[in-house]
């Protein structure tokens, strides 16, 4: 019954998206939008030719001895693969040949130990190490700053991967963080537990990243985010290891797991993580709703969270975003995903914010009594507030083609169609004033660039006290796309930090992020984390340049 255990663990082949055999076909919307531009898809990566590897001959020797020579690489191929990640700019950069932030050596530890004595020998010889998991990350949060470095090691996780222990009693899970998002799902499933993780990057994205960035997956509203499940983890540091998570709740300081979750390697590396699992659900239907207008699907959303019951999956898309599910799940309203089928105009009248409305997606999962209560009492509730049923059937079609949405960014930047997605997250008091300003910002800044985008929005993540916003733009190429999205992204940042919401729901901060993140936080609460940086991490050899 379930899509997401049909899915495998996807090695991905950068600069393009997921599983080399499931492509997707240039949606129709996009080919108004490319003109007749002859589709290029760029430089292949395998022609890369790399500068040879800053890291001296000693240091790789000694690399090789700690992980065995075989765990080591500085091979053109394999560093191009751990080059940035999957923002659009960096996918441009690396379709266009640039992969001059390439490592200068991979390295796959098989252990903890072995992550810590690594860091030692990098701290001691000023060479920076940037943990991989599985390189989905859309922040630059894969790009170090090299100023002040020997060289820069990626520190691929690969070998992490074993379920080291499950509680059945305490519901807890011991995981290693190398385990894709796939492989962890099919190592519990077989003993009948769940994560109930599963972001849109699931195919490549796994327990570290998932861990060091605070994700949120699709049933957020159910399982809760990503840091939520986290009960306790083992951060490797230079200096050695901190061992995080002594009870579920405790009044023992201040809770130093919140101060590693989201630390994106800059404090070390996570090497496991405990995590509450669930048993896996034996029902899971999802429903479809319209509501005439976005703010009357935002106040159908808030009622849901703040009076219950909540679905498992709830997520609301503005008309136009609506436009195009209706016409095709798998293309609108996925993260890093277009439209995908008709686009501005034709039967959905997308892009006028015409008769579609607004639709709501509210999935259930759990046992057959316990979905059967919440969902009579949610669709209730929805009735209640003006929302009209549609069936299950639009959102089965959102269910099953989830994962597809990503696909569709490769052939529409073939084609020279600029996509990209950002989001935030805001009060429910502020919201539709961000969102205002977002959808502005990013408007005016590409029609200044001469090119009008189409700009979508859905709430996908709720709380009692506020929401996400997630948006999808795209727009066809100006002449220099990397600039033209440099300045569309600046306005939407100003734009986020100007309206009071935060810079980041679920992407993390990077280096995309670093200067936003500073103001949000202040410069007091910046040098307290620099503070907890250095002592962990004296000689700044964790992933410099990301974060702080
Ligand atoms: C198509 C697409 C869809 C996406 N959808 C979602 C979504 O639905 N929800 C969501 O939350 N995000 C989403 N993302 C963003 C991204 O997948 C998440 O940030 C994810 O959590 C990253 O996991 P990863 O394993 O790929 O991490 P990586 O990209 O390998 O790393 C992310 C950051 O964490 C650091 N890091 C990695 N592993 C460790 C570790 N073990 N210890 C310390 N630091 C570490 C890295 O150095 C980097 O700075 C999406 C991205 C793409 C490209």
């Amino acid at each position: 019954m379930s899509d997401e255990t049909a899915i495998p663990v996807v090695q991905m082949r950068r600069p393009r998206w997921g599983d080399p055999a499931r492509t997707a076909e240039l949606p129709g919307a996009a080919a108004a939008l490319a003109g007749d531009r002859q589709a290029d898809a760029g430089v292949d990566p395998a022609t890369i030719t790399l500068a040879r590897p800053a890291v001296d001959v000693d240091v790789r020797e000694q690399i090789s001895e700690l992980v065995g020579p075989d765990n080591v690489s500085d091979a053109d191929v394999v560093r191009v693969q751990h080059t940035r990640g999957y923002s659009t700019p960096d996918i441009l950069r690396l379709r266009a040949g640039d992969a001059d932030d390439a490592p200068d050596l991979v390295v796959y530890p098989g252990d903890h130990d072995e992550v810590v004595a690594i860091l030692r020998l990098c701290s001691e010889r000023r060479i920076a190490v940037v943990p991989f998991t599985g390189g989905t990350s859309v922040v630059g949060g894969l790009t170090p700053d090299r100023a002040g470095v020997a060289g820069v090691i990626s520190l691929d996780l690969r070998r992490l991967d074993r379920v080291v222990e499950i509680d059945e009693i305490s519901r807890m899970a011991t995981l290693e963080a190398g385990l894709r998002g796939p492989a962890a799902e099919a190592l519990l499933r077989e003993k009948g537990w769940t994560i109930g993780h599963f972001p849109q990057s699931y195919e490549g994205a796994g327990i570290g990243g998932y861990a060091a960035t605070r994700s949120a997956g699709q049933s957020s509203a159910g399982y809760g985010r990503f840091d939520e499940m986290v009960e306790g983890l083992v951060l490797a540091t230079p200096r050695g290891t901190i061992e995080l998570g002594t009870a579920p709740r405790s009044a023992a300081g201040p809770d130093l797991r919140q101060l590693v979750l989201g630390s994106e390697g800059v404090f070390g590396v996570i090497t496991s993580v405990q995590l509450r699992i669930r048993p896996v659900p034996t029902t899971r239907v999802f429903d479809a709703w319209r509501f005439a207008s976005f703010a009357d699907g935002a106040t159908a959303l808030r009622r849901l969270a703040q009076d219950g019951p909540l679905p498992t999956v709830l997520r609301l898309s503005d008309e136009v975003e609506t436009a195009l599910n209706l016409a095709d799940p798998a293309g609108a309203g996925s993260e890093a995903s277009g439209p995908s089928d008709t686009g501005a105009g034709g039967e959905g009248e997308a892009g006028d914010g015409g008769s579609a409305g607004c639709l709501v997606v509210a999935g259930y999962e759990g046992g057959a009594d316990e979905v059967a209560r919440r969902r009579d009492a949610a669709s209730a509730l929805l009735t209640d507030v003006g929302g009209s049923a549609l069936g299950d059937g639009p959102g089965e079609a959102w269910r099953t083609g989830r994962f597809a949405g990503p696909y569709l960014r490769d052939p529409l930047l073939d084609a020279g169609v600029l996509v990209e997605t950002l989001e935030t997250v805001a009060f429910w008091s502020r919201l539709h004033e961000v969102r205002t300003a977002v959808t502005a910002a990013l408007t005016d800044s590409l029609t200044a660039s001469g090119t009008p985008p189409l700009v979508m929005c859905h709430i996908s993540h709720v709380y009692e006290s506020g929401a996400s916003l997630y948006f999808t733009v795209v727009a066809p190429f100006g002449d220099d796309p990397l600039e033209q999205w440099a300045a569309a992204k600046t306005a939407a940042n100003t734009a986020i930090r100007a309206s009071g919401a935060s810079i980041t729901h679920h992407h993390a901060v990077g280096r995309d992020h670093r200067d936003a993140y500073h103001d949000e936080i202040g410069p007091l609460a910046l040098d307290a984390l620099r503070a907890v940086k250095a002592s962990l991490d004296p000689a700044g050899v964790c992933n410099p340049g990301i974060l702080i």
